[in-house]
């Protein structure tokens, strides 16, 4: 069985944002999934439904199945036990998440008393010995998140995610905040401690290529879609969306003579949620959009072994690619595409003011009242 069955998630803000519209996403016992996608494309919020940790007012669809079990309609206090134990997730800046009155022995160590029943001393003893896999003494236990740096900080909290020996880790954009030879040490890190536990990870980022380097699988995200997925490398070096090979581009590897992609970015934005274009809804920025693609939208097909894309270019065979001049439904490309929207939704600094734990369960919460509450699912059982 997987341990993570994604099926059909929709989530929608109040206003009519459509952040999530339809993303289907499973993942096995060890296994490292890698979610892409510019800013606004649903990333952030996917990881927050995957662990009902939306602000309220957010209306949910579908169903999130963690080792068989729909997290969307679970009861509040399995929910609980299941954050820690099943499922915990680790965001980017520390800073946020980490409560700045307490010490970080006592944030790591608040989750074991709390779920491992563990006594003090044994939750203390714990909280060392994560530190210690984290690559920190165990003395800096009582250390203020203010006396640690960034990298060391975030290490904390990866600590936190692994505090109860959870299943599942989702970290969103764990190095976005870092130096790029911290963010390395920070990646290998999770890596490492991914591999030797046999979690399931889903890593979020607008890198692909830091994807490509961590995960086994990548998912490219694009309006709320997953719009093509399959191997990591594959997808990195060949994708079959030209949204994932736009995505590959405005990344390119440094260095790699054998990057056959420019180093130039995607232009445009993507749209807003609230306003999404009909059809698919990338034609508006897409090189090689056809006229039908402004008025059908493209499920994800196979494209090849183990991959798929929503493509119109790509064919029932998985032969056809983006720019190879092939239309799976027989149709030439139009001269130019239409020009990219402008002004991406704003989300107000949403995502600055998210806590390690939604229900703030004591010190470790990074607690923000907004978010004690689910929001309404909008297909509730
Ligand atoms: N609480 C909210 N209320 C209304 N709209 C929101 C809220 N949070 C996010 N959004 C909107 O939903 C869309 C998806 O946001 P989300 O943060 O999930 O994207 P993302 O791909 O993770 O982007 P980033 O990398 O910038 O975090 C954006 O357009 C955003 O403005």
């Amino acid at each position: 069985m997987s341990l993570l069955e994604v099926r059909d998630l929709k989530v929608t803000y109040p206003g009519g944002a459509a952040a999530v519209r339809g993303v289907d996403l499973s993942l096995a016992p060890g296994e490292k999934l890698g979610v892409a996608g510019e800013s606004g494309c649903g990333k952030s919020t996917l990881a927050l439904a995957l662990l009902r940790l939306l602000p309220p007012g957010a209306r949910v669809g579908g169903e999130v199945l963690l080792d068989g079990e729909d997290v969307l309609t679970m009861k509040w206090g399995r929910v609980r036990a299941v954050r820690w134990a099943g499922a915990s997730i680790v965001f980017q800046g520390a800073m946020h998440s980490l409560n700045a009155v307490h010490r970080i022995g006592d944030q790591i160590a608040e989750p074991i008393l709390l779920h491992r029943r563990a006594t003090p001393a044994g939750a203390r003893k714990r909280a060392g010995e994560l530190l210690e896999q984290v690559g920190l003494p165990a003395a800096r236990a009582s250390a203020y998140p203010h006396e640690l740096s960034g990298g060391q900080r975030q290490r904390v909290m990866i600590a936190m995610a692994l505090a109860c020996d959870p299943r599942l880790i989702v970290a969103d954009e764990p190095t976005t905040a870092l130096d790029v030879m911290i963010q390395a040490q920070i990646l290998r890190l999770i890596e490492g401690l991914v591999g030797e536990q046999d979690v399931g990870l889903i890593m979020i980022s607008h890198d692909l290529a830091v994807l490509a380097d961590t995960c086994d699988r990548l998912a490219v995200m694009y309006a709320g879609r997953v719009v093509e997925e399959g191997p990591a490398r594959q997808v990195y070096d060949d994708a079959r969306h030209p949204y994932g090979r736009a995505l590959a581009e405005a990344f390119p590897t440094i260095g790699d003579p054998a990057s056959r992609f420019a180093p130039r970015g995607l232009p445009g934005d993507p749209p807003d949620p609230a306003a999404v274009p009909s059809g698919c809804a990338f034609h508006p920025r897409c090189p090689v959009a056809l006229d039908l693609c402004a008025a059908q939208d493209q499920p994800l097909r196979e494209a090849g072994a183990r991959r798929r894309a929503a493509c119109v270019h790509v064919g029932s065979d998985g032969t056809g690619t983006p720019g190879d001049g092939t239309a799976a439904e027989g149709e030439a490309p139009t001269e130019d595409a239409a020009p990219a929207r402008e002004g991406a939704a704003d989300d107000g600094g949403a995502s600055a003011e998210r806590g390690a734990s939604a229900e703030g369960e004591g010190p470790a919460g990074g607690r923000d009242a907004s978010m004690e509450d689910d929001g309404v699912r909008s297909s509730a059982p």
